[in-house]
């Protein structure tokens, strides 16, 4: 026996998204966002999957929060879909949205879990989009606004917020990458976009200061740890910039209160320059009061000319990978929150997504995901020595409690501690459930067992 102990206060907690889960698309008002109007273009999601029902979470989260309560979870992470709250972005606000989002709440609250509730993951309310979306910052106002009734409307219900979920995702990974909603290629677009969700993510922080709300606010960007291949100044500079496209670039503004100098002078290489107004950095950079940190995968990088936007080559030195196709590095998880305690200090750290695609299925009513546990397992290790090193970590939230709508892919990729027959849409507790829950109870793990 050689157990892996966690500290008594540390809160385990699961993970969702809206979109990902709740499907009832189009019911009791809501609005459309861009992964609905996404999901259903042809050719942008494996398989043609859609969001019209994902899981139906919608209706069945009083079945889900039981799997929670069972599960014995301090906090769960969701996220509100902004056009349920206001169907067309902005204006009249629309009640049935709230109610449900009351009942729900209420409900984990009934049940001794913790509500972290994220205000943006990613499904932007189609009509702002038509508007220019992220890149108008009008859009930025219409979050403020919708964070602003939010944080009143839950006040003393919620107490931990999210502004935004991946603003690299939502920025780069959508519109210069493109391969998310709503799909553009255009790296100046993705640059202006990154700089308006991080005002947008100001001045929410504005407004809830300015509502008084009991709690904590802060936002989760993910991250990846770029090991360089050799000592070469090339490989370690390759690296970095790519890593500073997730971390320093996101994390700077907030942080430091502006941008780092060498991804600054790296886009402008590439033609790209920062559209920043006055007073901006100041609405940015006020303080927050946790981090969200996503991890799920690194790499070995090398410098290539032109083989990326940063003339890094990520290359396969045989670390095992999940059924996603990444590769399993649990040593850059450790590295990457030192780094952030390092160069960020000391402030508060929730782990808000860490877990792995695995797509095995149901036999005889279990699902034997024993690659999950080692994988969470060697993750919670390299957690454990990050906490000894000093990183200020309060909590840990897999993702994701539920097998659900996994954005480009469909639901042809598994995450969850919780099978789902996407047809029946059963719920099916896997080995890695249960394993999480005695090392939730326990509050370790045995590393040989
Ligand atoms: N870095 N450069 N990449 C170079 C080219 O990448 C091409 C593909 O890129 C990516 C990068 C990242 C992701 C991703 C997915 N999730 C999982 C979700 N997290 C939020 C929650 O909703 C989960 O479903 N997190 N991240 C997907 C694709």
């Amino acid at each position: 026996m050689a157990i892996m102990e966690f500290p008594k206060d540390m809160k385990w907690g699961a993970a969702t998204a809206a979109f990902q889960i709740e499907g009832a698309a189009y019911k009791d008002g809501k609005g459309l966002s861009i992964w609905d109007t996404f999901s259903h273009t042809p050719g942008k999601v494996l398989n043609g999957d859609n969001g019209d029902v994902a899981i139906d979470s919608y209706h069945r989260y009083e079945e889900d929060i039981q799997l929670m309560k069972e599960l014995g979870i301090d906090t769960y992470r969701f996220s509100v879909s902004w056009p349920r709250i206001f169907p067309a972005g902005s204006g009249e606000v629309n009640q049935k949205g709230l109610e449900y989002y009351h009942n729900f709440v209420d409900a984990l609250l009934a049940n001794g879990i913790e509500p972290m509730c994220t205000l943006y993951h990613w499904d932007l309310p189609q009509a702002l989009q038509d508007k220019g979306g992220w890149d108008n910052r009008e859009t930025v106002e219409a979050f403020a606004d919708y964070a602003e009734l939010m944080f009143k409307e839950f006040k003393g219900k919620i107490k931990n917020w999210i502004t935004i979920n991946e603003p690299w995702c939502v920025s780069f990974l959508s519109n210069f990458i493109g391969i998310h909603a709503p799909g553009n290629q255009d790296l100046q677009l993705a640059t202006n976009i990154s700089h308006h969700l991080m005002l947008a993510h100001g001045k929410a922080v504005t407004r809830f200061r300015e509502a008084a709300i009991e709690g904590g606010i802060g936002y989760a960007p993910n991250v990846e740890w770029l090991e360089p291949f050799s000592n070469k100044q090339e490989d370690i500079d390759a690296c970095n910039r790519g890593m500073g496209f997730l971390m320093e670039w996101f994390f700077d503004p907030i942080f430091k209160g502006s941008y780092p100098d060498f991804m600054v002078d790296w886009f402008e290489k590439k033609g790209v320059t920062l559209q920043i107004e006055e007073g901006d950095m100041e609405i940015i950079s006020q303080p927050i009061d946790f981090l969200g940190i996503n991890y799920y995968t690194g790499a070995i990088g090398r410098y290539k000319k032109d083989a990326d936007l940063f003339d890094l080559e990520r290359i396969d030195i045989g670390f095992e990978k999940t059924d996603f196709g990444w590769f399993i590095y649990p040593e850059g998880f450790y590295r990457v929150l030192a780094k952030i305690k390092d160069q960020y200090g000391s402030i508060p750290i929730y782990i808000t997504e860490n877990g792995a695609c695995y797509n095995d299925g149901v036999e005889n009513g279990r699902v034997h995901d024993q690659r999950r546990i080692e994988y969470l397992k060697q993750h919670l290790t390299a957690l454990k020595r990050s906490i000894d090193y000093g990183v200020n970590i309060k909590g840990y939230l897999t993702w994701s409690l539920l097998d659900n709508f996994e954005w480009a892919e469909g639901y042809d990729k598994r995450f969850g501690i919780i099978h789902v027959d996407f047809n029946t849409l059963e719920r099916t507790k896997k080995d890695s459930y249960y394993w999480y829950k005695q090392t939730i109870s326990n509050g370790w793990f045995d590393m040989f067992y």
